[in-house]
């Protein structure tokens, strides 16, 4: 692996996952032709909707560049997507950036000094920024202004310059790691929930549309179900189940056939893989359920500590099929119960026998 400790990224089997949340090539490459253009066409979020609604109206009718937005979610959920959809509802241009693009303030400087009046400028991991950037940052949100450093040493003098009104919007990861100054210069926050399935299903069927590709209501659902949450993997394998479709059937996506893709590319009714499944699997099976410390499930499981902490069990958290206590990772009865596993009779630390496998599959 090769990482440098600056960056936050996931290990490197994140990217290899259907079922991971960061863009993969492939998505990058058709996300563009699916994103909603406006904030009708954006599905769910609807209290982020109704805020960015309001603050955009109320901007347009002032005639007034919107004040500074901040996005902050976990990947795939629609950040970049709003940030256009914010620069179209505005009639303005958008340039897009990005914090690690941004390592001197005089990077900055000439983004700044270059936009139009009136112009978005997207701020993407606004949290990796260096800290030169961040302080230039702090005066031209505030003061449309910025103080060029030129020369170096004592000799060095700041000049200022103005800046025509933009509208900053800034993506994070991490609204945790932002500097709270740079958090309180943006007049409007939007924090980005994971979807509902009823959501998501809305989304299999917008792209369906989209892609060209005929589905029903039960195949949208059964996407939307194990999809995570996050409309970047509902997109994603809509696309891996449309190849089934098209291979091994007629082409058109119903409750079977999403059933059969997903069960050859091992993403369950849940939206667990074969990592998720393989890590809760050694909790029980080996462990009774736990506690048991995360080295040791990592080599149980066979795989790097940080990938079981990083990639499998944020996931696991969330769904509520795994807990993080002080004496270790502990299954919960949910957990159990998605295997198809009876809990033991607890004698503390005891082991497991597993009853019955379920079909997790559903087909
Ligand atoms: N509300 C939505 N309605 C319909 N499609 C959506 C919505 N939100 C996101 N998408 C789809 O999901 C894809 C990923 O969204 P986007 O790139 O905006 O996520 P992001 O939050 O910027 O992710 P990252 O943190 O990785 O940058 C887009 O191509 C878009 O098609
Ligand atoms: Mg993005």
């Amino acid at each position: 692996m090769n990482r440098d400790d600056t960056t936050d990224e996931a290990p490197d089997t994140e990217a290899d996952r259907l079922v991971g949340a960061s863009a993969d090539r492939e998505d990058q490459a058709v996300e563009a032709a699916l994103r909603p253009k406006d904030l009708d066409e954006f599905i769910g979020q609807e209290k982020v909707r109704e805020q960015l609604d309001l603050v955009l109206r109320a901007a347009r009718a002032r005639g007034a560049t919107a004040d500074h937005v901040l996005l902050s979610g976990a990947p795939g959920l629609g950040k970049t997507t709003l940030s256009m959809i914010i620069a179209a509802e505005m009639e303005a241009p958008i340039r897009i950036t990005s914090g690690p693009a941004i390592q001197h303030a005089g990077d900055l400087a000439s983004i700044l000094s270059s936009l139009q009046e009136g112009e978005v400028l997207f701020l993407d991991e606004i949290h990796r920024m260096s800290r030169p950037a961040e302080e230039m940052l702090y005066m031209a949100m505030e003061d449309f202004r910025v103080d060029v450093i030129v020369g170096k040493g004592p000799g060095a003098t700041a000049i200022p310059l103005e800046l025509p009104p933009f509208t900053l919007v800034g993506a994070t990861t991490r609204a945790g790691l932002l500097p709270p100054p740079l958090r309180d210069r943006f007049g409007f926050t939007a924090h980005m929930e994971f979807y509902e399935p009823a959501e998501l299903e809305r989304v299999v069927h917008r792209s369906a549309g989209l892609l060209d590709v005929e589905i029903d209501t039960a195949g949208a659902a059964e996407i939307a179900g194990r999809s995570r949450g996050t409309p970047r993997i509902a997109n994603r394998l809509l696309r891996r189940v449309r190849d089934y479709a098209q291979v091994k059937a007629d082409g058109v996506i119903d409750r079977e056939i999403a059933r059969a893709a997903l069960r050859v590319y091992e993403v369950d009714a849940r939206g667990l893989d074969r990592l998720d499944r393989g890590v809760l699997e050694a909790l029980l099976k080996l462990f009774g359920g736990g506690p048991v410390g995360l080295s040791t499930l990592a080599v149980a499981v066979g795989e790097e500590r940080e990938t079981v902490e990083e990639v499998a069990e944020p996931f696991l958290v969330r769904e509520g099929l795994l807990a993080r206590t002080p004496r270790g990772r502990v299954a919960t009865p949910a957990a159990w119960a998605h295997l198809g596993l009876t809990a033991p009779e607890r004698a503390p630390g005891g082991f497991a026998g597993g009853i019955g496998q379920q079909d997790l599959f559903g087909a």
